[in-house]
């Protein structure tokens, strides 16, 4: 099997490993294939997103509210990111706990819906990830980034953000909706 699969500390949240095939003209990998990935991501993805961040930005905390959670499949093609996911499922044993990986080609992280999402660009970085529901203007929603509950440990102090991102709400004023038995997609 071209890809390594191995569970995170919060055990939902999956880092892949993608077999890169190099030779002299470059490498070829492939990203996701059904058959290897159903015992660990058995999910659909109806979208594909593609973002580019310039050095020191920050994306997050971002999540779809209920019934439109999305997990995310998220892997980078360029340059290097450092990738979150908390876990925002009321009941569960990691509640508010958060994992992070930096994610450079060939790495993918499987973040399931019940969580929240973002990242920091370490370099200029083009991000693709597939999602398990497609966007929902209505539903889109996030915690602001240094939320003082969850606590993440990023790179950076002053990231570069967007308005909407500077503007979120904690997470005890979040109106994220998350039960530990959802569904993962
Ligand atoms: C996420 C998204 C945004 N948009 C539009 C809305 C807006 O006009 C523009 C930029 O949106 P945002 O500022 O929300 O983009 P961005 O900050 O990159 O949002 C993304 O951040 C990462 C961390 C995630 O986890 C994603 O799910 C998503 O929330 O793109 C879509 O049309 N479809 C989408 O799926």
């Amino acid at each position: 099997m071209p890809f390594e699969f191995k569970r995170m500390e919060i055990p939902e949240v999956v880092l892949i490993i993608s077999k890169q095939f190099s030779d002299s003209r470059g490498y070829f990998e492939e990203l996701y294939k059904e058959s290897d990935f159903k015992n660990y991501v058995p999910c659909n993805f109806p979208q594909i997103n593609h973002s580019f961040s310039k050095k020191g930005v920050l994306r997050g905390l971002h999540f779809q509210l209920n019934p439109y959670a999305q997990g995310k499949l998220v892997t980078v093609i360029f340059g290097k990111i450092f990738d979150v996911g908390v876990d925002l499922r009321v009941g569960s044993p990691t509640y508010k706990k958060w994992v992070s990986v930096e994610l450079t080609p060939g790495k993918l992280l499987w973040i399931p819906a019940g969580f929240t999402h973002g990242f920091y660009a370490l370099e200029e970085s083009h991000v693709i990830y597939m999602v398990t529901k497609e966007f929902s203007k209505d539903h889109d929603s996030g915690i602001i980034w240094n939320d003082d509950e969850i606590n993440v440990k990023w790179p950076a102090n002053d990231p570069m953000l967007s308005d909407k991102d500077r503007n979120l709400p904690r997470l005890r004023e979040s109106k994220a909706n998350f039960k530990y038995n959802d569904s993962l997609c």
